[in-house]
């Protein structure tokens, strides 16, 4: 046996067919949920759903559902992802009894009411540079060994802004955030290459037996959850070439990296005192500083196995 996790557990995506996927499903007898979070994504979400759907789903039957969970956007999201072929489910309108919050982490935990799937993966609504064999790469691992759980994504992440072209400046909350603090609190998964990475598959049993942060904590909070619960050698890692997606602000990354921040401190038997941080920001106007103060929903949703349905 290879002598660590990354030897054991990191492969590429080319190494599985679709053809032999399908085969491998079909004998383990799982439907697959393709699961798309989006909120005000209608540059790109057409395209997402649109290749995923044409690659996938109908005769090929890789694919056995197309989700857009559209977190209450204001654009053409839903409309050009249900003309793409994906069922559009609308989070306002799942569940409406267990309340609502903002943030990506509750289009997934929500997600899990109406998803059919055994396997669910993940894939971000926003990107810009990427392939349909995202889907393969990350279904090869869970579909072929039934010892893997949670399969992440990883990539080159180019940073590409107007002018600016970094082929490697990418991943700005990963470097000052996710890494430090999987250094600090959980240095067995510093080998996970991407460990934010918007793009993962899980069998669905394994993410409905953990809490699930409503915002940007999700992803890594259920990296740490399943490694924790299940070994490291639960998780696996597929390497997906390079993608591209559209940046948020610098500032805009300080409210996600408080949520990561908390989805770490929880799972290091140190939750925050509330379910809210206040993040407070600085900019000079007309020469004094001024506090933009926002504050942050550091809410965890309960297993989704323990929930009433
Ligand atoms: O309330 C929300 C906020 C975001 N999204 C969608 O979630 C995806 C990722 O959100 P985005 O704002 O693009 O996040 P990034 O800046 O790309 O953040 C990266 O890092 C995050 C923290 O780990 C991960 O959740 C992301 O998937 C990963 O791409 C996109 O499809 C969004 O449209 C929602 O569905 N609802
Ligand atoms: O994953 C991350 O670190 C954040 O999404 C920020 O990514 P970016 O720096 O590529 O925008």
């Amino acid at each position: 046996m290879a002598d660590t996790w990354f030897d054991r557990r990191t492969y590429r995506w080319d190494q599985w067919d679709p053809a032999a996927l399908l085969e491998a499903k079909r004998a383990a007898g799982v439907r697959v949920s393709v699961v798309i979070p989006a909120l005000d994504e209608a540059a790109t979400v057409g395209d997402v759903a649109g290749r995923i759907h044409d690659a996938f789903v109908g005769d090929s039957g890789l694919v056995d559902e197309l989700l857009v969970i559209d977190s209450g956007s204001t654009d053409d999201t839903a409309r050009l992802a249900a003309q793409a072929g994906a069922t559009v489910q609308h989070l306002a309108d799942i569940r409406p009894d267990l309340g609502s919050h903002r943030g990506k982490g509750e289009a997934i935990w929500k997600a899990q009411f109406v998803a059919t799937g055994d396997v669910l993966v993940f894939v971000d609504a926003d990107l810009t540079e990427w392939g349909t064999h995202f889907v393969t790469g990350l279904l090869g691992p869970l579909l072929t060994d039934p010892s893997v759980t949670l399969v992440k994504g990883f990539y080159e992440r180019p940073y590409r802004e107007g002018a600016l072209d970094d082929p490697d400046g990418g991943g700005r909350a990963t470097e000052l955030v996710a890494r430090p603090a999987l250094a600090l609190l959980r240095p067995e998964l510093t080998h996970v290459v991407q460990p934010l990475a918007g793009e993962w598959a899980v069998r669905r049993a394994a993410l409905a037996a953990h809490r699930v942060p409503v915002g940007y904590g999700v992803d890594l909070a259920a990296l740490v959850d399943v490694a924790d619960a299940e070994g490291i050698d639960a998780i696996a890692q597929v390497d997906l070439g390079r993608r591209a997606h559209s940046h948020q602000p610098l500032r805009a990354l300080g409210a996600m990296s408080v949520q990561l921040l908390a989805a770490m401190m929880s799972r290091a038997g140190r939750a925050p005192d509330a379910d809210e941080a206040t993040l407070r920001q600085f900019r000079s106007f007309e020469g004094a500083f001024v506090a933009l103060q926002q504050d942050v929903d550091l809410t965890e949703r309960p297993p989704f196995a323990e929930v009433d349905r």
